[in-house]
């Protein structure tokens, strides 16, 4: 279950703003609140400008309403770990092709991450966030030059994740199984340790650390542990290899404040030790505004907000929950605007979008699920 933000976060200031009274001056939050110091000194030049910091006395805030306006693509001159160039994307119909009418969910989109950096995906339910990760990821085919991942085409050259590289860490531990049904989380009798063990080529000192980090007992049996524990294992295998670029959907949602408070320092230091590029899609902000270096909002299609963490002065202010959202409140409103309210009324009308009967050239749809079993390999083409 998710923490709520009213248990953490009481007065919406983040949880490293809440730290310094209550919190023991060692461990985690310490930790957290120093490197959050450390940001807010390196880059909150708004913030000092404007004289706020973290230590600033916290007032109950009012959301804000923001407008969402189309934003230039960060510039660096350091050569992209991520580009993404005029993607655009759409989830076939049941004949596999795109459905005719319907719009896609991925519009042209452009974006662009140097090495060393921490993004966070934000967006309302249904966005396209989660697809939009698997396009990176390399699960879904789209044409190779739209998305490059350290200079290679993800979906095409499987080498990419195949040598730990480009990881992608989303969804819940579970895999279809015939004759048993699909989603079946991975219960089996055997320890954590063995799940871990099973990655090969894995420098032991990373091994140990990630155990530690994510406080894992290696004698935990897989059938017998909570969603949050057997989350950790899942994270800790995806985290084993020193990944160059990672890929987070909201894989925290099951940890404790403080699991999440170590794994998220954890991999701050990957990106500024090594130069791993890290993009985080998750919808708790908490405690999150000394993380990022990058912000970007996905709506209609398109990254509405695409801005480095310094240019929010939001972030140094400790108010990344209520700058998400006015963000989120603008997007519905534009939404409403353009398509008006949605009906709560069944339309039969609607039945049957997919169109006239075409003979399937993709037979791996799992009925009753929005799966296929083959890696979805129709894709819109302008
Ligand atoms: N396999 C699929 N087939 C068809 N449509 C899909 C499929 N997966 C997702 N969609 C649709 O694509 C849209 C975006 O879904 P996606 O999961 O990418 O959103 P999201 O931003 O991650 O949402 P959330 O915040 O709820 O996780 C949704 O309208 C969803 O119904």
């Amino acid at each position: 279950m998710p923490v709520p933000v009213s248990v953490t976060n009481p007065n919406g200031k983040g949880l490293v703003a809440a730290a310094p009274s209550s919190l023991p001056t060692e461990g985690p939050f310490a930790r957290l609140k120093a490197a959050a110091a450390a940001n807010t000194a390196n880059g909150s030049a708004n913030g000092a400008a404007n004289g706020t910091s973290q230590a600033a006395p916290m007032e109950v805030e009012r959301p804000v309403q923001q407008e969402i306006t189309e934003q230039p693509v960060a510039s660096t001159s350091a050569p992209a770990s991520i580009e993404v160039r005029g993607l655009n994307f759409a989830y076939p119909g049941l004949d596999g092709r795109p459905i005719p009418g319907v719009p896609p969910l991925l519009r042209d989109l452009t974006f662009s991450l140097p090495p060393g950096s921490t993004c966070l995906l934000l967006g309302a339910n249904g966005a396209g966030k989660t697809t939009f990760m698997k396009i990176l990821g390399g699960k879904h085919m789209i044409p190779e030059e739209a998305v490059r991942i350290l200079g290679r085409a993800p979906f095409h050259d499987t080498g990419l994740t195949t040598s730990g590289d480009l990881s992608y860490i989303g969804g819940n531990w579970q895999r279809d199984i015939a004759f048993a049904g699909t989603s079946i989380p991975l219960t089996g009798d055997f320890p954590a340790q063995r799940m871990i063990d099973s990655i090969a080529g894995v420098d032991p000192e990373r091994k140990k650390r990630l155990i530690k980090v994510l406080d894992i007992d290696p004698s935990w049996r897989m059938h017998q542990v909570s969603d949050g524990q057997r989350r950790r294992v899942q994270i800790c295998v995806g985290l084993l290899k020193p990944f160059k670029v990672l890929l987070l959907d909201e894989i925290t949602v099951d940890l404790d404040v403080l699991g999440r408070a170590d794994l998220m320092r954890f991999l701050q230091e990957e990106c500024s030790s090594r130069g791993a590029s890290i993009i985080y899609a998750t919808h708790i902000f908490d405690g999150l505004e000394f993380w990022p270096s990058h912000v970007a909002y996905l709506a209609g299609g398109r990254l509405a907000l695409f801005k480095e963490a310094k240019h929010l002065p939001e972030l140094a202010e400790g108010r990344l929950l209520s700058m998400v959202y006015g963000l989120l409140n603008a997007d519905r409103e534009a939404q409403i605007k353009v398509r008006g309210p949605v009906s709560t009324e069944w339309d039969p009308s609607r039945e049957g979008e997919v169109g006239n009967f075409s003979y399937a050239f993709n037979n791996g749809w799992v009925p009753g699920t929005m799966n296929t079993s083959l890696s979805t390999n129709a894709v819109m083409r302008n």
